[in-house]
């Protein structure tokens, strides 16, 4: 029985329902950072750089304790794409991804807050988004409202009917948490999922 308290260091629902399916007992913490890339940072250096700091800045209030960060972003046309946080926003989003394969990075970090230790890593997923109308994607974003989502959309409802195909290890990956490299990571720091 794992003894360490484990924080998520997230503001993200979607992330705490994820971690929720690996039923272990965790507090969250939602970091405050400065989300933005420094000048001609590649989009997995920037994820990863993220997931880490997020996972620090709960450190100190901490201690003792196992802590998981994790960060998302898309490119499109060379373009970091985060959260939309408006309608128009996210219409603009699919618009451009319309017809396009798209790579989606997601950096993950367990820290250990005492000793400092992190195990940082870059999760790629792939979508193919299939040849969309405006209308369709306007009608998609007016009913499922994904404004608080990485590149504009819910694949786990609404939003499978946009694409192709989806490449990737692991599904929750997309949904912005890795659990099954999460779970190779806490094993590495003697925590047992199973
Ligand atoms: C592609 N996609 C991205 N997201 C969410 O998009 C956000 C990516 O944005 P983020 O990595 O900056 O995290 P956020 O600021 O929300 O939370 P933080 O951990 O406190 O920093 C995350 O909340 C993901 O869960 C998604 N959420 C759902 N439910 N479904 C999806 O398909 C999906």
């Amino acid at each position: 029985m794992n003894k360490q308290t484990i924080v998520l260091a997230s503001g993200s629902k979607y992330r705490q329902a994820l971690l929720q399916k690996l039923g272990l007992p965790f507090v969250a913490h939602s970091p405050d950072i400065d989300e933005s890339a420094k000048e001609n940072e590649p989009p997995a250096d920037l994820v990863k750089r993220l997931s880490l700091e997020k996972a620090q800045a709960c450190r100190d209030a901490h201690p003792g304790s196992i802590i998981i960060g994790s960060d998302q972003v898309c490119v499109i046309d060379g373009k970091i794409l985060g959260k939309p946080h408006t309608e128009a926003k996210a219409i603009e989003q699919l618009m451009a991804a319309s017809g396009k394969h798209v790579t989606f990075y997601t950096g993950l970090t367990l820290l250990n807050a005492d000793s400092g230790k992190a195990q940082t890593d870059l999760e790629p997923f792939h979508v193919h988004f299939r040849e969309l109308s405006k209308e369709e994607i306007t009608r998609y974003v007016q009913r499922e409202q994904p404004l608080d989502c990485a590149g504009s959309f819910k694949c786990e409802s609404l939003g499978i009917a946009l694409f192709d195909k989806l490449e990737g290890r692991d599904p929750n990956t997309l949904v912005g948490l890795p659990l099954i490299r999460l779970c190779e990571m806490l094993r590495q720091e003697g925590i047992e999922v199973l």
